[in-house]
């Protein structure tokens, strides 16, 4: 049951809902909260929002309030990682991460959810990294009372994703083998200038480096790096240069000597087009392209956090990258405050 009063006639009575504020550019909130007992002083206030009648609100037994709806919504999206402990504000629901990790959402049971329409929730991107107590997510009711069967419907749906609509899957610490490829370098024609990158950007995700290997672009020396690196305990191999049309460019057949598998090699995005993926008995090998030395951001970026994340890496996962996969290449970079790889 809903019915509209004089909001002097609700004085002395709880409010049924948050009633918002906003302040253009200064403030948005609830000015006032569920439950608060209106008084007199309040009148003024309620007239200045605009608010000259207020809503009595007792549920049926076949209705839900837009808090309540809001916080079973948001049991049935959260799955292991994420999760929600602040009370409906506005009758909407911050659902935010448990731990450090890597975001999933299940985009196709997402949208399911939102094509009902009189229920939402509203995410960051799938395959973003997070840290814990980030906002990943957010749920309310359109309505302000809403039919109980529509809840339970969004539930079901939320409910019928393998892994929740929502989880933060934990990132393996990286033990990473570094081998960067390339006779000039090997040989001191040139300085090497891949090692700090690699360092920075596995120290960037709490790993560490095993080791660093020089090699020329010798298909034998490199597999037998690799299977060193790999004897000594390294969790991940990641291999620099070598990687494009020249007749040296040797490294993504080395490592199929070395027992490469799956490999996925050729990207539809730039810069990386020739960044290479594989698997050495379950152990991730990924292969950079020279891009990365002139690139802050590349393929490696979009790829290295799912890979700890423990996502097998597919050709399909490649080719899903080709759509926003195109750099900017802008003087200072922000990602992964920009589009590319969303
Ligand atoms: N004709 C074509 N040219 C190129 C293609 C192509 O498809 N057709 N692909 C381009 C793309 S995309 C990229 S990315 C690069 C990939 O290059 P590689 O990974 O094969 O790199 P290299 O050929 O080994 O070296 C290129 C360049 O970078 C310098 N380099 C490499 N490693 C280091 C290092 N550790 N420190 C400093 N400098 C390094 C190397 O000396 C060369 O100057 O290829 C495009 N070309
Ligand atoms: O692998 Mo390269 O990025 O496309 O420059």
């Amino acid at each position: 049951m809903i019915k509209v009063v004089n909001i002097e006639d609700a004085v002395g009575q709880p409010l049924a809902h948050d009633i918002t504020e906003i302040r253009a550019g200064e403030f948005k909130g609830p000015a006032f909260q569920r439950g608060d007992i209106l008084t007199c002083r309040d009148l003024d206030h309620l007239r200045r929002l605009g608010k000259d009648h207020l809503y009595v609100i007792k549920p049926e037994a076949s209705e839900m309030h837009e808090d309540d709806a809001a916080m079973a919504m948001a049991d049935a999206l959260c799955g292991d990682g994420v999760s929600w402990d602040e009370a409906p504000r506005e009758g909407k629901i911050a659902l935010r991460a448990t731990r450090d990790g890597l975001l999933k959402v299940n985009v196709e049971v997402l949208e399911q959810f939102n094509e009902m329409g009189i229920v939402m929730c509203a995410t960051r991107h799938t395959n973003t990294v997070v840290r814990k107590k980030d906002q990943v997510a957010a749920t309310r009711a359109i309505p302000l009372l809403i039919a109980k069967e529509y809840v339970d419907g969004a539930v079901a749906i939320a409910k019928s994703a393998p892994d929740s609509i929502l989880q933060v899957r934990p990132m393996m610490t990286a033990n990473a083998g570094v081998m960067i490829t390339g006779s000039e370098v090997y040989n001191g024609r040139i300085e090497d200038k891949f090692e700090s990158i690699i360092r920075k950007k596995v120290a960037a995700f709490g790993g560490g480096v095993l080791d660093v290997v020089f090699l020329p672009d010798d298909d034998k020396m490199i597999a037998s790096a690799a299977r060193e690196l790999l004897a000594k305990g390294a969790n991940i191999l990641i291999t620099t240069g070598g990687m494009s049309v020249d007749p040296d460019d040797r490294t993504r057949f080395a490592l199929k000597e070395a027992g490469a598998r799956n490999m996925v090699y050729g990207t539809p995005v730039l810069p990386g087009a020739m960044f290479m993926v594989a698997y050495i008995n379950e152990i991730p090998v990924l292969g950079i392209p020279a891009c990365g030395l002139f690139s802050a951001t590349t393929m490696f970026d979009l790829i290295y956090p799912r890979v700890l994340a423990g996502d097998k890496i597919s050709r399909s996962d490649i080719a899903a990258k080709g759509h926003g996969g195109l750099c900017l290449g802008c003087k200072t970079c922000t990602y992964p405050r920009c589009a590319f790889g969303k």
